[in-house]
């Protein structure tokens, strides 16, 4: 299933007819771009901006106001157009001109986010050698598309399938599904069952050696190459809509719930209560997941069970209904403070 793949195609290299060579947007469509063996759908633009784009980025990340920055333990970021709250963004109305002209670039794209969805929120990461994400879902307050440019360095980005919760836990390398290169440069679009479904997450590495399950690896990066990392920058490129359907239907019902059963401990759409017993939530989900779609996704393995391993820091939460964003995780791991209730 993960065997070596061509290369996949390259921004610099689209050809362009004299009358274009005049232009100074290329047109891409986005469908050009997407990862076959990888979870459905990503699609990945190598050489998305050249170098000198990515220089003044990196300069204007770098010089953004020191209040910009948020310290996290494990690595600093900046939020871009507002908070996310639990049903919309409260926007601050701050996207500056040079996120707002990646977001123009990216709105370029054929087949990119829907002109309705405009990304009005970015996330900006750094992560120096030997930093990473953990595993996660993007969740429901996010159109279910985002998109993420690259800078600095490259990374591995993991894909996992969910925890089935309906069965006894198989260890997070047993639900490792596999990696994208992600280059210098580059532009990331997740979405369908890869944003919904999977989970991502960046290890926190010095170093990456090129396997068997890195979607697409190019040709010229054989199996056991050592790529080390520098620091990283990335631009996290999201729509909040406004109007989020979902968000108002589950407030909706959580509304009516509170009202009619306010003590039942098993509905879906209950928030998590701090004072639970570890007991009381595993059993809680375990209903919960009882009406769980199951997830179509390709494996790294076949189905060997076990439990997870102790010290593993993931989300394990449903993630059409609860992840990082969601506000209803309970993890204690500090990485995913920025995202929790404000
Ligand atoms: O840095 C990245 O590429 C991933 C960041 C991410 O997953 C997130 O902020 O949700
Ligand atoms: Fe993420």
């Amino acid at each position: 299933m993960f065997e070596p793949t061509t290369e996949l195609p390259d921004a610099s290299n689209a050809e362009l007819s004299s009358e274009e060579l005049n232009v100074p947007r290329i047109v891409l469509n986005a469908d050009d771009f997407i990862v076959k063996n990888a979870p459905p759908t990503i699609r990945y633009i190598p050489n998305f901006i050249d170098a000198e784009m990515e220089e003044y980025l990196l300069f204007q990340v770098e010089n953004a106001p020191k209040p910009k920055w948020e310290f996290l333990k494990n690595r600093r970021l900046q939020n871009w157009g507002g908070i996310v709250g639990k049903k919309s963004l409260i926007s601050d109305n701050s996207m500056p001109q040079w996120l707002n002209m990646m977001i123009d670039k990216i709105m370029d794209l054929e087949n990119g986010f829907p002109e309705s969805n405009r990304p009005n929120h970015v996330l900006i990461n750094e992560y120096l050698p030997g930093q990473g994400i953990m595993a996660h879902t993007d969740g429901p307050a996010f159109f279910p598309m985002v998109s993420t440019i690259s800078l600095g360095s490259h990374t591995f980005l993991d894909f996992y399938e969910p925890i089935a919760v309906d069965e006894e836990a198989k260890t997070k390398s047993d639900r490792y599904i596999g990696s994208m290169l992600l280059q210098p440069r580059s532009l990331i679009l997740i979405k369908d069952e890869a944003y919904k479904i999977c989970l991502h997450g960046i290890e926190e590495r010095e170093t990456d050696i090129i396997h068997e399950k890195i979607f697409s690896r190019p040709s010229n990066l054989s199996i056991g190459t050592q790529l080390k990392r520098s620091t990283r920058v990335s631009l996290t490129i999201r729509n909040v809509p406004n109007d989020n359907l979902y968000l108002f239907v589950a407030g909706l019902k959580k509304k009516t719930t509170a009202k009619t059963a306010k003590t039942d401990a098993t509905t879906k759409d209950d928030e998590e209560d701090p004072d639970d017993s570890d007991e009381e939530k595993k059993g809680n989900k375990k209903k919960k997941n009882e009406t769980k779609r199951k997830a179509k996704i390709p494996t790294a393995k076949n189905g060997k069970k076990g439990k997870a391993k102790k010290g593993e820091t993931e989300i394990t939460e449903d993630p059409d209904l609860r992840s990082r964003d969601d506000y209803g995780v309970t993890t204690k791991d500090e990485s995913m403070r920025h995202l929790t209730k404000k």
